[in-house]
């Protein structure tokens, strides 16, 4: 629990999720969006300067190329010995100091299944940053998944798989239920055969600490079934095909922090 106000700029996929994670862990969350969320248990503010004064943190949920604006209209606002929480692909800590001067600040890249309590965030914070502050980082970020601590520098790889990567999860899932659908499964439990699947999957990679080819060896039996889609999916350049998306990825994050 903190007694800090915390304000969200932005409340739509990103910022919902993970105001729904830290409702009920302090006493007053906060919001500014052009466009209200109706279904969201937050406080609306009618403007970026009513939200700023009375938040001891700020946190900033919009598109990349909405930073410029959002910042201008933050300067006007009393601002300066506030913790500012930016998740933006793209929108780096020294374009964010160059704005608003040596705030403090803390740079996360979250993912959306924080919305279901699973979410995985990057977290690079100022050197020096507070413990007070930091305690209030993990409080917003952990209620809502794991997290880890890195240098800003490596937020360009990790985005590709933490912050990307639930996309690729999902046409993964696609791709396998629409399988099954061809072969005559309805719908409804293609996804779900699917999902649990990779749910499973996940979670006993991260309860048993095994490393994925020895989990992988266990589910291919000799001369069984498992065996014959390895060897198909190796044949199609499935890893390949996974390695150079999370490249592509990473390569866009550091094109797009060169703006
Ligand atoms: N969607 C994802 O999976 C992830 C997104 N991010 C980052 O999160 C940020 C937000 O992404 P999403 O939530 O997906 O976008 P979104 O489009 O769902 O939400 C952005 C919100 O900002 C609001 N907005 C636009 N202009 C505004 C302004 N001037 N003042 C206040 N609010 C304004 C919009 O009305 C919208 O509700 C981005 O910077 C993105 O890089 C980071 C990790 C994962
Ligand atoms: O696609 C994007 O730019 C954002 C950042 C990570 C996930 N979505």
């Amino acid at each position: 629990m903190t007694n800090k106000i915390l304000g969200f700029i932005g409340t739509g996929n990103m910022g919902s999720a993970i105001i729904g994670g830290v409702i009920g862990k302090t006493d007053t969350v906060n919001a500014y969006d052009i466009k209200k969320n109706e279904n969201l248990a937050v406080n609306y503010k009618e403007s970026i300067a009513d939200l700023v004064n009375p938040s001891g943190v700020i946190v900033l949920c919009v598109k990349p190329n909405m930073f410029e604006t959002v910042l201008a209209e933050v300067k006007n606002a009393d601002y300066k010995d506030k913790l500012f929480i930016s998740i933006a692909a793209g929108i780096t800590k020294d374009y964010i100091k160059e704005k608003l001067g040596d705030v403090k600040l803390v740079r996360v890249m979250p993912n959306l299944p924080l919305c279901v309590g699973e979410g995985m965030s990057v977290v690079c914070p100022d050197d020096g940053l507070p413990d007070s502050d930091m305690e209030i980082v993990k409080l917003i970020f952990e209620s809502s998944g794991k997290m880890c601590i890195m240098s800003e520098d490596y937020i360009n790889k990790a985005i590709a798989v933490n912050g990307s990567g639930p996309a690729y999860v999902f046409m993964f899932i696609e791709a396998m239920a629409d399988a099954l659908v061809k072969n005559g499964v309805d719908r409804k439990n293609s996804y779900t055969l699917a999902a649990q699947t990779v749910l499973g999957s996940a979670k006993m990679m991260l309860e048993t600490g095994l490393h994925p080819g020895i989990l992988k060896d266990m589910v291919c039996s000799p001369a069984g079934t498992t065996i014959d889609a390895v060897i198909d999916l190796e044949k199609t350049g499935f890893r390949h095909a996974v390695m150079s998306a999370v490249q592509k990825c990473t390569d866009k994050s550091v094109e797009m922090s060169k703006k």
